[in-house]
C-alpha cells in the first residue's frame, strides 16, 4: 500500500476531444517515480464502484507507431473502444513503463537479440541482466485513488497486474480480458508471455507436445 497521495499541484487537467469522443484528460507528476504520466476519464465515475478500468503500459514502437511485433497497440485501442462502450471508465497510461520498465533503448537491445539469436522476450532481457518486468503500478493506484475510484475491473490478461494494484491498495473487483488475435508478428511474443510470463492467453493455440508451431 502507497501511501503517497497526489499534490494538487501536480495535476492538470482539460477537456480532450478524440476521434472515439471526449474524455476529462488528467495529467499528474507522481511524487515517487517523478514521470509525468496520463488518465483519460470517460463519463461520470458516481460512486466510483466497479470501474471498467485499463492500466497500459507505455510501449512508443506499439502504441504509437503502430509496430506489431507485440499487441499493445492493439490493446490500446480495444480498451478505449471497451471504455467508450460502457460510456464509463478509466485508461491510466504509465509513461517510464516502456519496455516493461527497462526503458526504450534497452528494449532495442532485446528486441535485437531476438532477431539475432531467437532468443525470446524473457531470455533476451536476463542474458543482458536486465530485470523482465521492473514496472511499479503505485502511480497507477494514487491517480485511482485521486479520481476516487474504489474498485475496478481491470482489463488486462496479467494476473501479475492484478495483484500488484492491490499490494498498492487498489481493490480489483475482476480482470476482464482482453484478447487480441494473434498477427505472424507477434505470434511469438504473446506464446512467452502466456508459456513464460504467465498470462491468460486461451485464445492462442496450444503448444502441441510442448512446442509452439509459431515459435518454429
Ligand atoms: N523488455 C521488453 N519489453 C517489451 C517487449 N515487447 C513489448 N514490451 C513492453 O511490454 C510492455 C507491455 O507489457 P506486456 O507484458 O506486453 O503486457 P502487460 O501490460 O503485462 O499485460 P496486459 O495488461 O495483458 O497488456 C510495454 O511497455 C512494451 O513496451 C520485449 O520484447 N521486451
Amino acid at each position: 500500500m502507497s501511501d503517497q497521495s497526489i499534490d494538487p499541484s501536480a495535476v492538470a487537467e482539460s477537456e480532450l476531444a478524440t476521434r472515439r469522443g471526449v474524455f476529462r484528460a488528467v495529467a499528474f507528476r507522481d511524487p515517487e517515480d517523478g514521470n509525468e504520466h496520463l488518465a483519460l476519464v470517460l463519463g461520470p465515475l458516481g460512486e466510483g464502484e466497479d470501474v471498467l478500468v485499463r492500466v497500459h503500459s507505455e510501449c512508443v514502437t506499439g502504441d504509437a507507431m503502430g509496430a506489431l511485433r507485440c499487441e499493445c497497440g492493439d490493446q490500446l485501442d480495444a480498451a478505449l473502444d471497451r471504455i467508450v462502450g460502457e460510456g464509463r471508465g478509466v485508461l491510466v497510461y504509465l509513461r517510464g513503463h516502456e519496455g516493461r520498465g527497462i526503458g526504450l533503448l534497452a528494449k532495442f537491445r532485446t528486441l535485437a537479440l531476438q532477431d539475432e539469436q531467437g532468443l525470446d522476450t524473457v531470455d533476451s532481457a536476463t542474458v543482458l541482466g536486465l530485470p523482465v518486468d521492473a514496472r511499479d503500478y503505485g502511480p497507477a493506484a494514487r491517480v485511482l485513488r485521486h479520481l476516487e475510484v474504489r474498485s475496478v475491473r481491470l482489463l488486462t490478461n496479467n494476473p501479475d497486474k492484478g495483484r500488484s494494484l492491490e499490494d498498492h491498495g487498489v481493490k480489483v473487483a475482476s480482470r476482464v480480458p482482453l484478447l487480441m488475435p494473434a498477427r505472424a508478428q507477434n505470434r511469438a511474443y504473446l506464446a512467452a508471455k502466456r508459456d513464460r510470463l504467465g498470462h491468460d492467453l486461451p485464445h492462442l493455440d496450444p503448444p502441441p507436445n510442448g512446442s509452439d508451431p509459431a515459435l518454429g
